[in-house]
């Protein structure tokens, strides 16, 4: 049996399809490995629901536009759908499945009771004013309402959007539903039922899998990290916290380098008020591509996809590449790296900690509790090391990289659900 994807000529491939291929590329080599047969293996490429929904949006000044949302649910054999709403202008169906698929790994991989889920909205919310946005989310939210629940399909923060997105989301929700269901969204703010620790939980996860990686004392380590928002911004800190020293970092407005270490927090606050991190006087401007090629030991990806690819691979000198972004390297960027002998530290277990946390942040509000940040960093380390471990032995019991051994755990984790439920009717 084959999958049905829509047909594409080369001129229509989107990065959306490019990452849907890498997600579809992954699948096959785990299925493979794991002797799926092919029924299974098609079930499990497939998503169980895809919506996509036109949502109006009034401007400001009262013109009408029109935007494409998406929300995918891509499995929900192990529990609820889980995972973030992306706005951003290149978003596309493809994307939203590729991005739905690993969420689905992840929440296997790392033993949260999930299945796995994205949306997206294809806008580029910087150009809206915050009502605009507000009206935006809470139409979108309107459109997708009959998925989601907090028994069902849990949205979250991803790019372009935060706990004020989660606060119009759940307040949207609850009005529909005519009482207050803190659980249907994670990400919130933490007077709406949010948890403590979830704002830095990706970005801490990436510390922790970045500093189990290393394996010896992070004093004096260099790295460098592509993104400066919710993911790059603290993981380059809690990464300097630690001991490292952070010679570089890029946004989109450019990119930043000074080889005797930034002062992160100073560069947070330079950002939080010119709005980039172009134009930070305590470092040299450094052309974006040339972050990819600096001689670091540890390099954080924490943009968007397809960021590392063949054409900037062969170039990268880390030794250790922590994936806070879902999918930046490319199947081919990759093959590179691991012929390279460069330590890839795959997505779907470098930037966990965010849906773990997410995960405690739902228990809390179902359970009408909350519990310490000690309590949630603890659970946080031990769930995202216990993954690490088990990723980690399997690649050398086995010959694989991270990457391969990741999926290898998180997809027959998923098959092994699929078997157990059988097949209705
Ligand atoms: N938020 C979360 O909890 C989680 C996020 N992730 C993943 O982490 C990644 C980042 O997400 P998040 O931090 O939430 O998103 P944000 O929107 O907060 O930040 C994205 C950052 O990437 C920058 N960026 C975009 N394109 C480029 C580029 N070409 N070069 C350099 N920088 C670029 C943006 O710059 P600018 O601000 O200037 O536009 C911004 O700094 C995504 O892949 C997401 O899916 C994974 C797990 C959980
Ligand atoms: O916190 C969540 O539920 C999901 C976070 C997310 O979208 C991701 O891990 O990519």
């Amino acid at each position: 049996m084959s999958i049905m994807v829509p047909s594409t000529t080369p001129a229509l491939i989107t990065p959306g399809r490019q990452a849907l291929d890498s997600a579809l590329h992954q699948l096959d080599r785990a299925a493979a490995h794991l002797g799926l047969d092919d029924g299974l293996r098609t079930m499990l490429a497939t998503p169980r629901r895809s919506l996509t929904v036109s949502v109006p949006v009034r401007r400001e000044d009262g013109s009408l536009d029109v935007v494409q949302g998406f929300r995918v649910q891509h499995n929900v054999s192990r529990g609820p759908a889980k995972g973030g709403i992306r706005f951003h202008p290149a978003t596309d169906i493809h994307e939203v499945t590729a991005l739905a698929m690993w969420m689905t790994w992840k929440c296997a991989l790392v033993g949260i009771p999930y299945g796995g889920a994205k949306g997206g909205v294809a806008v580029d919310p910087t150009g809206l004013t915050t009502r605009e946005l507000e009206r935006l989310t809470r139409r979108y939210v309107n459109e997708i309402l009959p998925l989601i629940g907090p028994e069902k399909d849990i949205p979250a923060p991803d790019v372009g959007t935060d706990e004020q997105t989660m606060a119009w989301i759940m307040d949207t929700y609850s009005v529909n539903a005519g009482y207050s269901v803190p659980g249907v969204v994670t990400g919130k703010p933490m007077t709406l039922g949010g948890s403590l620790g979830r704002g830095g939980a990706t970005s801490r996860g990436v510390q922790i899998a970045a500093l189990a990686a290393l394996g010896r004392s992070p004093e004096g380590v260099t790295v460098a990290v592509q993104g400066f928002g919710k993911v790059g911004a603290l993981a380059a800190q809690y990464l300097a916290d630690a001991g490292c020293k952070v010679v570089a970092v890029s946004d989109i407005t450019g990119a930043v380098h000074d080889g005797r270490g930034i002062d992160v927090a100073a560069l947070r606050a330079w950002v939080a008020e010119s709005g980039g991190v172009r134009g930070y006087a305590q470092a040299d401007a450094m052309a974006h591509d040339d972050l990819f090629e600096l001689d670091v030991d540890v390099l954080v990806p924490a943009a968007l996809e397809g960021a590392i690819t063949e054409a900037n691979a062969p170039r990268i000198r880390a030794r250790l590449v922590v994936e806070g972004a879902n999918g930046p390297t490319t199947p081919e960027a990759d093959a590179i790296l691991a012929a390279n002998g460069t330590t890839v530290v795959p997505d779907i277990l470098a930037n966990a900690g965010g849906v773990i946390v997410s995960y405690l942040e739902w228990v809390q509000n179902l359970q009408a509790c909350s519990w310490s940040s000690g309590e949630i960093e603890l659970k946080l380390r031990e769930l995202m090391l216990n993954a690490f471990d088990e990723v980690t032995a399997l690649a050398a019991e086995r010959g694989l990289t991270l990457r391969q051994a990741a999926h290898v755990i998180g997809v027959s984790r998923v098959a092994e659900a699929h078997r157990m439920r059988g097949l209705y009717p």
